[in-house]
């Protein structure tokens, strides 16, 4: 086993666990939310998007929450953008880092992006040319990369594909999406198994949603093969507007015990971070989805 010392997290709450609300949530809370994460620890937060806002309205106010942010030294402060006119707004607002996304299915990147996977990947060129020039780098997302709302299983080869596709044409790390949240532990391990035949694991990032339960066993496997970036958002929050019925991200408290109980370092402060989660849910109207976050406001030792 090739268990990592240390654990990076990649808290994507802000983007991921806020994009597929219904409700209006104003810039001063989603402001609020990012702020509390910095101060509980997290060296890593996706802030917001630069995608159509008529497709995402949710982020339509990133540009206001990147200019109005009191930013933290020790945060990388990340956007994701679809194109280059996504990163022309990025870079309008200076973000620390910018994520472009494909998919390992061509039904999922149709609905989610309007293009084919070879057209994603020549988006995903453009930004990344422009953002080189610019001095920032960018980070890379595949989604379903298990499994896929419209096509159903996916092939480890073709994820292993557009990762490499991606990967070379120069992002520094390849986050894989199981977007729907239905991988199961083997599963998950013969996707990272063939990826890593073309990329290093040590650029590979994992990010589960947890719909079917199975995100932290998944988190598990990936561990054990050593990977050592993991995307989550707080209190569980979240869902992809494309992938009906699928549920947030895992929650970044639960990740954060997984890892004390196997003495992985992660510099996340777990009582301040499960406050914000509360706070945000309570805000949302709903308990946080993290099973850490009740365990421990319910004071169970
Ligand atoms: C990709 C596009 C833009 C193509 O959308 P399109 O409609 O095909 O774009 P277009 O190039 O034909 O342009 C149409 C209009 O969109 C505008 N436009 C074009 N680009 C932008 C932009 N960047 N910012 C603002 N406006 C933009 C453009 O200016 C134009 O405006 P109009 O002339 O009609 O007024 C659209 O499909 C889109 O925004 N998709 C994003 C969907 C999305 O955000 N999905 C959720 C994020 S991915 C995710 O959650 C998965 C992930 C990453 O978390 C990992 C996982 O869990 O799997």
């Amino acid at each position: 086993m090739n268990v990592p010392k240390k654990v990076r997290l990649v808290e994507v709450g802000p983007r991921d666990g806020l994009q597929n609300e219904q409700q209006a949530i104003d810039t001063g809370t989603k402001i609020q939310l990012i702020e509390q994460l910095a101060a509980a620890g997290l060296g890593y937060i996706e802030a917001g998007a630069f995608v159509n806002p008529k497709w995402v309205p949710q982020m339509a106010g990133s540009a206001e929450v990147f200019e109005q942010l009191k930013r933290a030294e020790h945060v990388t402060y990340a956007a994701l953008v679809p194109n280059l006119q996504g990163f022309e707004r990025a870079l309008a607002v200076n973000a620390s880092e910018v994520a472009v996304f494909c998919a390992a299915s061509e039904a999922f990147t149709q609905k989610n992006t309007n293009c084919s996977i070879e057209e994603s990947l020549q988006r995903a060129a453009a930004v990344i040319d422009a953002a080189t020039t610019a001095g920032i780098k960018v980070r890379g997302y595949i989604s379903c990369v298990v499994g896929c709302p419209y096509e159903g299983a996916i092939d480890p080869a073709q994820v292993a594909y557009v990762a490499k596709r991606l990967f070379d044409l120069g992002c520094y790390e390849i986050s894989l999406g199981d977007t729907v949240g239905v991988g199961t532990p083997i599963a998950v391990s013969q996707m990272l198994a063939a990826v890593s035949d073309n990329i290093p694991m040590d650029k590979l990032a994992v990010h589960f949603h947890d719909t079917y339960g199975q995100a932290l066993a998944n988190i598990l496997a990936a561990l054990q093969l050593g990977v050592a970036v993991i995307d989550s958002s707080v209190a569980g929050l979240g869902g992809c507007p494309y992938a009906k019925g699928a549920s947030g991200n895992v929650a970044t408290e639960d990740v954060v015990y997984l890892l004390d109980g196997m003495g992985i370092e992660h510099g996340i402060d777990l009582p301040q971070l499960a406050s914000t989660g509360r706070w945000i849910s309570a805000l949302l109207g709903r308990a946080p989805a993290s099973k850490v976050a009740q365990a421990l406001a319910a004071d169970i030792k």
